[in-house]
């Protein structure tokens, strides 16, 4: 079967996005998922957006990791309303429907502004913090993050079966200054560093404007820069949550792809 996509990304997270207006894309398939986020064998992602029509919404996005696994992605969701905007299906404000709930964001020139779903609760965990912001985070501080083995500690904490059954993405964060942090993630369905994550840098930026006082942080990721605004919401969590970044249409394209030859998962 031939399958049209766009590639895009966003600080270096980078996405397949399919138009499945029409309904003709099997979601059900993880096989084809995994083989279109192959860097080798297919197109090549961090994770694959299917873009469908909602009712009361401009358009709803299904997030899949490289693996084939859902969850929320924050990257993955301010590409999703650049390529919406590209397709006609909003405008430069929108709302549209993602796997925890409901969202609005404004596009800005190259940027994207998202509205993430409010944080309630911190967690403790064995001395760093565990924090959801649609997607599940493991924060932890360190010391020289440049050289930090990320890979290596990161999966440690992932496949802590008895503290995250359903495993978690890990973030690692030195503090820069008083209102900006630099942070690495390893995460879930990637199994690996990516070069930054929208819901990961969520997470930090909450815990390091909690310490601090603060309502915006700006977060350096290897793949740039993103900034979160945020209000406490006076018991202890926060809301009015944004991710601001840019986001980018790379390519366009077709693939080729023989149903009965893809690896059984
Ligand atoms: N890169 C994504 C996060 C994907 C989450 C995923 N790895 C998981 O929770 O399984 C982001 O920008 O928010």
């Amino acid at each position: 079967m031939t399958i049209p996509f766009y590639k895009y990304q966003g600080t270096g997270n980078d996405f397949v996005m399919i138009d499945d207006r029409k309904r003709h894309f099997d979601s059900q398939n993880l096989a084809l998922i995994q083989q279109l986020c192959n860097r080798r064998l297919g197109i090549g992602s961090d994770g694959l957006i299917v873009l469908r029509e909602a009712e009361g919404y401009d358009f709803e996005m299904t997030y899949f990791n490289a693996d084939g696994s859902q969850s929320m992605c924050g990257n993955g969701a301010r590409c999703a309303v650049s390529y919406a905007y590209y397709l006609g299906m909003c405008g430069t404000k929108t709302r549209f429907l993602a796997v925890d709930g409901p969202h609005e964001a404004t596009i800005q020139g190259s940027e994207v502004r998202l509205e993430m779903i409010p944080v309630r609760s911190f967690r403790q965990v064995e001395g760093d913090t565990f924090i959801n912001t649609g997607a599940p985070h493991h924060v932890k501080y360190v010391e020289n993050l440049p050289h930090f083995p990320v890979v290596r500690e990161g999966a440690k904490i992932r496949y802590n079966k008895e503290v995250y059954p359903e495993g978690t993405n890990v973030n690692f964060v030195m503090p820069i200054s008083d209102d900006t942090i630099q942070v690495r993630t390893y995460e879930r369905g990637v199994e690996d560093e990516t070069l930054s994550c929208g819901t990961g840098v969520t997470a930090c930026a909450l815990l390091y404007g909690k310490e601090k006082g603060i309502e915006e942080v700006t977060i350096l990721t290897k793949g740039g820069t993103l900034k979160v605004c945020f209000k406490p919401d006076g018991m202890g969590g926060f809301e009015q949550i944004e991710l601001i970044g840019p986001a980018q249409q790379v390519f366009s394209g077709t693939i080729h792809i023989k149903l009965e030859e893809l690896a059984a998962v």
